[in-house]
């Protein structure tokens, strides 16, 4: 049995649409193991979308590295524990897709490099701003060519937090993704290139005072936070209590907020706001440091499966 730890990560960071994500230490555990023959499939706690057959998202991930290194186990059992909650715009396919990819290239010996499990994933997912992160950690700068991902992974201090706000509903990525505008005006577009880059700088060297004005977009936010009726409430409140930035978690419902080093101050201004304002009820709130290890095997027991 293989047991593969995958991280939570949270896409787009404001202005980066598709290009920019931080893993967060928040994680799926996916169990693989060859066995004599069949498919089992099991998850905890278990979802009526995880499906239990060649149509989990995990096995489907993990038969891209069966195909592309030609080996295929006789049989396969694949067990799911989620810490990551679905559909909220914390990266829960993507974990599939990442973890599900490593796992497999550990199952099948490993043949396949680092760059070939990002590409891989990235292409699985559409885009690489979840699946680079959750692959390899870090706050990682993405762009999914042809034939490769070009990409640079940034290790985020343990000085930068993140507040992340949960709702109790959903919201698909592919709905979220589907109701953004095919063409949009030039002006808008130069917006986000300039706070692209600048939170890029600014997140690199530190430079968090920017981060308000660096997080700042007009290519997305705009027309998802129409489906989130309390997006600008946790946003203003946020801001409020001092963060450095808030907006959505990738294609959302989740919001993420990014706090410096007085952490535990925001966070009680914010549980009391939650409160006061009757949010408290709808939202989960928690406030995670950035993962930077990515996919990690953590336990390999030897199979009793003789070859
Ligand atoms: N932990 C999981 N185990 C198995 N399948 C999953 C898991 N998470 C997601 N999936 C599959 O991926 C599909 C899309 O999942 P989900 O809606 O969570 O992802 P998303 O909307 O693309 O991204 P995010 O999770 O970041 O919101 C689900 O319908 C389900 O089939
Ligand atoms: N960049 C993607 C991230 C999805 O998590 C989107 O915003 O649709």
């Amino acid at each position: 049995m293989i047991s593969v730890k995958v991280p939570a990560s949270s896409a787009n960071l404001g202005a980066g649409f598709d290009c920019m994500g931080v893993a967060l230490k928040l994680y799926n555990i996916i169990e693989v193991e060859e066995i004599e023959k069949g498919l089992i499939i099991t998850s905890s706690p278990d979802d009526p979308s995880i499906a239990k057959d060649e149509n989990n998202l995990v096995f489907k991930a993990m038969k891209t590295v069966f195909d592309e290194v030609g080996w295929y186990p006789r049989g396969l059992r694949i067990n799911l524990i989620n810490e990551i909650p679905l559909t909220r715009g914390l990266g829960s396919s993507a974990a599939c897709i990442s973890g599900g990819i490593y796992a497999a290239n550990l199952l099948s010996g490993g043949k396949l490099s680092e760059e070939e499990m990002i590409y891989l994933a990235a292409k699985m997912e559409g885009h690489p701003d979840n699946s680079t992160p959750a692959m390899i950690g870090g706050l990682v700068f993405a762009v999914l060519e042809d034939k490769k991902v070009n990409y640079i992974k940034f290790v985020v201090p343990a000085r930068l937090k993140f507040a992340v706000f949960i709702p109790d509903f959903q919201l698909s990525t592919e709905y979220a993704r589907n109701i953004l505008p095919k063409y949009i005006e030039f002006k808008d577009a130069v917006f986000n290139i300039g706070r692209a880059t600048l939170f890029a700088s600014a997140i690199t060297t530190g430079n968090y005072e920017l981060l308000p004005a660096a997080t700042q977009d007009r290519l997305h936010q705009p027309y998802r936070k129409k489906l989130i009726p309390d997006f600008d409430k946790i946003v203003n409140l946020s801001l409020e209590f001092g963060a450095k930035g808030a907006f959505l978690s990738g294609a959302g419902p989740s919001i993420i907020a990014l706090v410096d080093e007085n952490y535990e101050i925001f966070e009680q201004n914010v549980k009391n706001a939650l409160a006061n304002m009757e949010l408290a009820a709808n939202w989960d709130f928690m406030i995670l440091e950035a993962d930077n290890s990515g996919a990690t095997v953590f336990s390999v027991q030897s199979t009793s499966l003789k070859r």
